[in-house]
């Protein structure tokens, strides 16, 4: 009989936990495995809660295994290290995002791009290699292999580097590779969430002209004045999306739910790239004619590469890049939940895993 998610490994941890997907979560007592000679132990301190926690526990990829113990911005302090990790120390300051393993033989792991390896394994609701599941940072501690370890730069708060993780490097990622985190580029951001926000403040550091695109006017003070955006566009202004045709480099598409894609395309110049890094679970609707007419491409962009994940984490040390938080403890869990799910959030949940999640129970 397959042993249970207590006994699988010697190490004891505490997580929370969805059990199906009501996506509600509870306290959850697992394992995890041993310090191996290439594994970095740490404890959690932060946690970020990225949409595609809320989207994985509720099962809305139809993908999801339970009991799922979500979370891939994880932060913490090392306390262990295996007899061949010379990347880290006890005591340093780490982070994991959102993958744990890869093939290392493929193609894309040949190039940095283990990301886009058909065996990721994912931080969690996946199969390790020894056949046991992942279970994320919402718990007491993590064990991963060095090569998935970000080293956190000396000085960055811990709690507001935790989201870039997983929301720092799927925006910086695409700017990077689709040439569009350059000097003079226009750059539009649709949705100012969790992704959103950072990617307005990646682009600007980057050098672009970044307008942001959201059916919410009321981000508008906060994207120019505070976020420092050029520009601002309500998504259900007809006139003003009228006035924007055919002005954008390229599109950074973060929204979390189905919408038309349509009237984006028409915003870019010839030639302009569309990349969707929103992972809407319903199929999008695409019009041939809106890629012909301007010969312009659509893409999708999936998180980094762990060397690129670390160049994404020193370049934002660099331009003291954070994310927008707002810290909340384990037990509000399920509230800030809710409130992801209405856009309540200014722009990141960040679970205090550290002073928060130890005096709880299961
Ligand atoms: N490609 C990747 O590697 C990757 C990585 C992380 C997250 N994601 C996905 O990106 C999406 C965004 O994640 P997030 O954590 O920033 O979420 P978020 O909830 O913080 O932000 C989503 C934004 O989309 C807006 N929005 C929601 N529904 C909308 C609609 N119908 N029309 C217009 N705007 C709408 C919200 O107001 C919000 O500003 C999620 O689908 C998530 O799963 C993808
Ligand atoms: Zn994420």
């Amino acid at each position: 009989m397959a042993k249970s998610p207590e006994e699988q490994h010697p190490v004891e941890a505490l997580g929370w936990a969805a059990r199906d997907a009501s996506g509600h979560l509870s306290p959850f007592s697992f394992s995890r495995r041993a310090t191996g000679e290439e594994d970095v132990r740490f404890k959690v301190l932060y946690c970020g809660i990225c949409h595609s926690d809320l989207h994985a526990i509720k099962n809305e990829w139809g993908i999801s295994t339970y009991p799922m113990v979500p979370g891939h911005e994880i932060v913490g302090e090392v306390t262990e290290v295996g007899s061949k990790v010379g990347k880290v120390k006890v005591g340093d300051k780490v982070g994991v995002g959102c993958m744990v393993g890869a093939c290392h033989n493929c193609d894309s792991c040949a190039n940095d791009l283990e990301n886009y390896c058909p065996k990721i394994v994912l931080t969690y609701n996946g199969i390790y290699y020894d056949g046991t599941t992942t279970y994320g940072g919402y718990s007491d501690s993590m064990v991963a292999d060095q090569h998935y370890i970000v080293r956190i730069p000396d000085g960055m708060p811990l709690d507001s580097a935790a989201p870039l993780l997983c929301a720092g490097i799927t925006v910086y990622s695409p700017l990077k590779y689709f040439g569009l985190g350059e000097l003079g580029k226009h750059v539009a951001v649709v949705g100012l969430g969790g992704l959103g926000h950072v990617a307005v403040k990646f682009a600007k550091a980057l050098g672009c002209k970044v307008t942001v695109i959201s059916t919410s006017p009321s981000k508008k003070a906060e994207a120019l004045e505070h976020l420092g955006a050029d520009s601002f566009l309500v998504s259900r202004d007809q006139d003003q999306l009228q006035a924007a045709m055919g002005t954008f480099d390229g599109i950074l598409d973060t929204v979390s739910a189905g919408h038309p894609v349509m009237p984006l395309l028409g915003l870019l110049k010839s030639h302009g790239k569309l990349v969707m890094v929103g992972a809407p679970s319903e199929p999008l609707e695409i019009p041939a004619f809106s890629l012909i007419i301007g010969r312009k491409t659509m893409a999708g962009s999936g998180i980094g590469g762990m060397k690129e994940t670390q160049e994404m984490i020193d370049f934002a040390a660099k331009h003291n890049i954070k994310a927008d938080i707002e810290v909340v403890s384990m037990d509000y869990v399920n509230q800030a939940m809710e409130r992801l799910e209405k856009g309540d959030v200014r722009y990141r949940f960040v679970i205090d895993v550290g002073n928060t999640l130890a005096a709880i129970k299961p």
